[in-house]
């Protein structure tokens, strides 16, 4: 790809990774990037190995990235971990990969905090074993007051019923004469979802070819630029994450307008 630096055409094809991070640090980096982090099933079975190796795998693929986008200076990584949708799973995988939180969080918490990550996750969690819950709440404890990169993970996660809860509260703010009809715009219902306090996503990725939102984040990807990648979640590297950047960079975003 080749990039306009002090008046000359680069190739930074030819560049090593930390140089072109040092040159994509010049440019805007998106601030909130989200991630379907898919083909993990599909990553296993041409290794022949169970589905669950793959979901493993993942799991430091998400430790990988979450390293890389807090040097890239991304101030938000919302990852889309398990939906609403996977509870139809075959109950051994459900039940491994909700182990998988005690597991990242049991050996790669003392480096968030390192790191000055904080931990937060959008969805329901009151269905989550307890000792998931147990894992995911004592670590967004420890991490609350870390300043820098927001690791927010999406459990149990469901955008349209994100939208209706949001959509329910507001009908009862103004039953109860909280809330005016001229109050009802889209800033209102905006701040009555879960991601309220967090910028909306710049740039969203989905891996393992699939091009389709399945129920992530509807409401908030409305001016989200969109990467696709038919890499496999858990081969997904640094690599592939700096080139997601570097032709978000290069994309000049409108927003709807001219
Ligand atoms: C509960 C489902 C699930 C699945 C999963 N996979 C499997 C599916 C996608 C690929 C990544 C690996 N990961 N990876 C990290 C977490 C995790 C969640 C919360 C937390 F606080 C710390 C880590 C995770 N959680």
């Amino acid at each position: 790809m080749f990039k306009k630096l002090l008046g000359k055409q680069i190739n930074i094809d030819t560049l090593s990774l930390e140089e072109r991070v040092a040159i994509a640090k010049n440019e805007p980096i998106p601030a909130h990037v989200a991630i379907i982090m898919d083909g993990n099933g599909r990553w296993a079975k041409k290794r022949a190995m169970p589905r669950v190796a793959g979901h493993h795998e993942g799991m430091k693929t998400v430790r990988k990235v979450t390293r890389f986008a807090s040097d890239l200076g991304i101030k938000v990584l919302t990852v889309y971990a398990f939906s609403t949708e996977n509870w139809k799973r075959p109950k051994p995988e459900v039940d491994f990969l909700m182990r998988l939180p005690v597991e990242f969080l049991g050996s790669f918490l003392p480096e968030m905090m390192e790191r000055n990550v904080r931990v937060e996750m959008i969805g329901d969690p009151s269905l989550l074993p307890a000792h998931t819950q147990k894992a995911l709440f004592e670590a967004m404890e420890e991490t609350k007051y870390n300043t820098g990169l927001i690791l927010n993970f999406a459990l149990n996660y469901g955008s349209r019923s994100e939208m209706v809860n949001a959509m329910k509260t507001m009908l009862q703010k103004v039953q109860d004469g909280q809330l005016t009809m001229q109050d009802i715009t889209e800033e209102c219902l905006t701040s009555h979802l879960m991601t309220a306090h967090l910028p909306e996503p710049d740039l969203l990725i989905r891996t393992s070819g699939e091009v389709r939102l399945s129920n992530f984040m509807l409401w908030q990807l409305a001016y989200t630029e969109f990467w696709f990648t038919d890499t496999l979640w858990p081969d997904f590297s640094e690599e592939n994450l700096l080139k997601a950047v570097e032709n978000y960079q290069k994309r000049n975003r409108r927003y709807g307008g001219l």
